[in-house]
Order: C-alpha cells, then structure tokens, then sequence
C-alpha cells in the first residue's frame, strides 16, 4: 500500500485545491446550483428498525468535481476491498493480531461470520442469550439480593470503552427506561466517583457489573476491590457475592481470581476493540436499563447501517461521503479538529464517546508499513449539544481564524413537546440558522445596511462581519430511538473506519495509552513510601513535583 498522498486521486485533489477549490464561496455556488441540496444530500432508511437519517453536506466546500474525486481517492485506497476484509474476518489489526468483528455481535441476520476459520455466531448468539436471560431476570424482579429484594441500581464499573459507550447509550434512550432501574456509572479512579455512587445506592438491591475487557485495567479493578469491601462490610458473607456483581470480560482467569463465580461472567472476544464493545455484553447494563427488545432494535439499527456501508455505492454510501469530507478539510484546508454538535440534550455525551472512538483509532503517525506518515491523520474531536454550544464556543466557530468542520445532529421528532413543541421548534430553528449563517455569513454591505447612518460607527464595522464559507454537514434523524440511535453510531464508527485505511493505519490498536500507564505504575510506589528523602528517579520537573506533593500531603 502506498502512503495516502501517493495516490493519484490525492494528486488531482491537491491541484484542484491549488488551482480553484480553495477559493469556492459556498454562497456562490448555491446560486449558481438551484439544486445543490438535491446533488448532495442521501438518506438512509432502516429495514430492521424504525431509523431514518438524511445527510445533507451540500454546505461543504465542494462541486461535483471535489466530490468525484474524493470518492476516487476512497476507491484508491481500497477502502471496499478492507470493508470486505473486515466483514470476512481478517486479522486488519495486524499490530495485535486480531480480526475486527463488532460488525458480528449485531449481525441479527444471523449470517456466519468466520475467525480463523470458525463461525463466531454461535457464540455470539449465546452470550446474547444469557444478556437476554439476565436483562428480564432483573427487569421482572426474580433477580433478587441476598435479602430476597429486587435489584433495584445497577452501577457499571468500567473505564474507556467499557464504559462512554454504556454512558452515551442509557442518555441517549432515556425514554426508553424500565421505570424500576436505575443505572450509575463509575470510571475514574478517583475515589471520588466511586465514593459519591455508593451514598445513592443501598447493597441489598445494587448489582454491580465489573466491566473490563483485560480485566487488568488498574481504575477498574481498584474500583472493583472497593466496592466488594463495601458490599461487604453489609452483607458479610462472600458467598453472597454471587447475587451482587457480575463480571464482563475475555479473561476468565482474572475474574475467577477476583472472586465472581464464572458462572455470573459474560464473554467477549479479542477481535472486539474495547472501543468498539458497547454492541458486545459490555451493553448489558443498557439491555437491563431499556430492557432487552430495545437493545435489540439498538443492535438492528447498526446491523442495517453495517449493510448499507457493505453495499451501497461509495457514492450514496453515508459512512464513505463523511469520511471523505473529513479527509478534504484534515488534509487539504488543514483543518485540526472536528465539532460534533447533537441537537438534543439526550445525547449529550455523544461527542465524548466519539472522542474516544474516533481519536484513539486515528490519533496514529505510523502507517500500517511501520514509517512515519508525511500528512496529517486522526482530527480533534470535540463538541456539545446545542444549544448550548452557541452560547459558549460558536463565537470562534463563526468568527475565529480556525477552520472547524461540524456536523450537526438533530431528531425531527422530540420525546418532550412540552409547550406544545415550542421547545422544539426553537431548538430547530437554532439547528437550521446555525449551518446557514456559517455557511453564508454577512458581508460588509450587509452589516452596512443594517447599521443605517454609520457615520460614528464605522469602527466596528469589521466586528459585524461573518466571512462565512465555514462547512457543516446536516443529520437529521427521525426520533431518536434505539434503532436510529444504533445506525447513527455505527454510521460514526465506519466514518472512522474509511478514513483510517484512508490514511493507511492501523485503526483497531492503541499503543498510545501504554506509556502513561507504565510510568504511574513505577510513581505509585515513590509516592506509597513514606521515606521523605527526596525521589531522583526522574526528570527534574517530575522530581520536582512528585517532591512538592510529598512534603506538602501531611
Ligand atoms: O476494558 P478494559 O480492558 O478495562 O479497557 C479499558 C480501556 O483501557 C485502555 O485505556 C484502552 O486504551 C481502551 O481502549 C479501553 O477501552
């Protein structure tokens, strides 16, 4: 494979850029293209489940031209012929030696899907069972405490992917909520989060579900071990362990260890990224929070989406044209980071969860050769629900010097049309403005006129001015339920996919986070002795530091 700016289609894109596209003013070509919207928008439309989505990104900086060509330079790079190697079970993340089937933990059709020669189905199948088993086990109440009562919380234990996805998911399907759950959620290894859960939730009617792919992770385990304390110093006896914490995992060595009966462990497989994993028993608390037909319209949701990224035409093909358009601003605008902005407050965290999908994929300068790629990768991702967004950050999205392309999310349909849908029509009338007013702007003959007689105002004249030109892309999805939910993740999920063999890396490791971690577990114990001889072990500001905390911490 060669390095994406070897490419022809990058060759021709570069020129374009060079030669005109630079200078595009978006406001221009809608009025030369009555029928923009028409060229360059698709929809897409569930057969499993009630999803429906139209992109609209005719307010990007592109004509048919760009937008040949970039779906040129997708064909280039063989991104079909990964997609087809992903999908078949190829070892893709070859760094870890792993196939990438997440695609498989929501294959609802049921078709086999093969690592190294084995359908992974069946087993898929049964973990999904025991989910199911579980989920109405503890939604009906004959999952009892060891008091006999019904579970009542449930507080999922689990850090990175073993827990934004569960986060964003029970936000975003909130409605959906089985009345009688509650669900917390405890990550950071600051005693804090685990401290201020445990004061809401009582130990007779708490499952706790100790999520960690390796098992290993030093906050998830160290969570883990302080919450059975606290389960314990109630209950009493270890053996009522079993009716209170679950575990989820491909590690069963390490969970037996902990003291969970193997028979309260779900499994998952090395060929799911954790990053990837909300779709595998990772999920379990959003199958108890929203009970387990919703999970599954979430699992349909992204089934279908996985069809549609397998056989649709680069053209028409959702998960392409995004990845495509990112890769137009990351590489030829220079743009740094990328804004996702939902339009509805339960998906709030959406932006997080795909800072984690997206920047711990991408966020790679080797290729997949092992050299140093010679053009920028992975954006920043960023952003937060309108429209909130607007009164804090939309300032330098409108004025600033910096190019941020951004996506704007938003449901036609609410779950809340309290006024009478006044609330959402002004939340709609803030998600249309906006993507107009960066896209058109207002020019100085404007802010002339409206100023009137400017005689002793036109020193801020240039303050009023938008330049405008600024990209967006426009989703609108019908209602935000489970199954919309799982085609608009999934969607996100292949966006990232495209652009990393795009860019011709390896998206399903992270080598990244390794060193960080490794070089706490060697602090950990300068900062365990009491000794107050000063540490010399490092560099002079960590000595420094470690040294401050030290004589300072009594
Ligand atoms: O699920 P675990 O093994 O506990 O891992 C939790 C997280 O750990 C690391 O930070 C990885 O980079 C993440 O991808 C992973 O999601």
């Amino acid at each position: 494979m060669v390095l994406a700016n070897e490419l022809a289609a990058w060759h021709t894109l570069q020129r374009h850029y060079d030669s005109e596209a630079k200078q595009y003013i978006m406001r221009e070509l809608f009025i030369k293209d009555p029928t923009r919207f028409e060229t360059f928008s698709r929809q897409f439309k569930g057969s499993l489940t009630d999803a429906e989505i139209l992109l609209d990104f005719s307010k990007n900086v592109i004509t048919q031209d760009t937008f040949a060509t970039l779906i040129q330079l997708a064909k280039e790079a063989d991104v079909e012929g990964f997609r087809d190697k992903m999908f078949s079970g190829e070892h893709i993340n070859f760094t870890e030696d792993r196939a990438v089937l997440h695609v498989a933990l929501r294959n609802v059709s049921n078709t086999p899907i093969y690592d190294n020669g084995k359908d992974v189905m069946p087993e898929v199948n049964e973990v999904l069972d025991q989910i199911k088993n579980t989920a109405n086990a503890i939604g009906d109440g004959s999952w009892t405490g060891y008091t006999g009562k019904p579970i009542t919380d449930i507080v999922n234990i689990g850090i990175g992917g073993s827990d934004l996805g569960p986060v964003m998911v029970t936000e975003a399907l909130k409605p959906y909520a089985k009345p009688n759950i509650k669900t917390h959620f405890v990550s950071n290894i600051d005693g804090t989060h685990l401290a201020e859960t445990l004061k809401k939730v009582n130990p007779e009617t708490t499952l706790f579900i100790i999520a960690s792919k390796t098992f290993t992770t030093q906050e998830t385990i160290t969570n883990a071990t302080s919450a059975k304390a606290w389960f314990l110093e109630t209950a009493k006896n270890e053996s009522h362990v079993a009716k209170h914490f679950v575990a989820i995992s491909t590690n069963s060595d390490a969970v037996t260890k902990f003291g969970i009966d193997p028979a309260n462990m779900f499994r998952f497989w090395d060929w799911v990224g954790g990053r990837y994993s909300l779709w595998s028993a990772i999920g379990l608390s959003i199958a108890i929070y929203i009970g387990f037909d919703n999970y599954h319209q979430l699992l349909s949701g992204a089934h279908d989406m996985d069809n549609h990224f397998r056989n649709a035409p680069l053209e028409q093909n959702l998960p392409v044209i995004l990845g495509v358009l990112g890769v137009w601003y990351n590489n030829f605008f220079g743009a740094q980071t990328h804004a996702i902005l939902p339009y509805d407050q339960y998906l709030h965290r959406f932006p997080a969860y795909f800072q984690q999908g997206d920047m711990e994929s991408n966020g790679k300068y080797v290729t997949r050769e092992g050299t140093t790629v010679t053009y920028q990768t992975g954006p920043i991702i960023w952003g937060e629900p309108g429209t909130n967004g607007q009164h804090a950050f939309y300032q330098l999205l409108h004025q600033g010097t910096k190019i941020v392309p951004a996506d704007f999310i938003a449901p036609i349909q609410t779950h809340n049309s309290i006024g009478n849908g006044k609330h959402h029509e002004i939340l709609l009338s803030n998600f249309f403005a906006q993507t107009e007013a960066l896209m058109l702007g207002k020019s100085k003959e404007e802010v002339i006129s409206e100023l009137g007689d400017i005689s002793d105002k036109e020193h801020i004249v240039p303050h009023k001015i938008f330049l405008g030109n600024r990209p967006t892309n426009s989703i609108l999805v019908q209602k935000i339920t489970p199954g919309t939910l799982g085609a608009l993740i999934a969607m996100y999920e292949h966006k990232i996919f495209v652009q990393g063999i795009i860019w011709n890396i390896n998206s399903f490791d992270q080598w990244g986070v390794e060193l960080g971690k490794v070089l706490a577990k060697k602090i950990l114990p300068e900062l365990q002795n009491q000794d107050v001889t000063p540490v010399s072990s490092h560099d002079a500001s960590t000595n420094g530091l470690v040294n401050y905390y030290k004589a300072k911490r009594n």
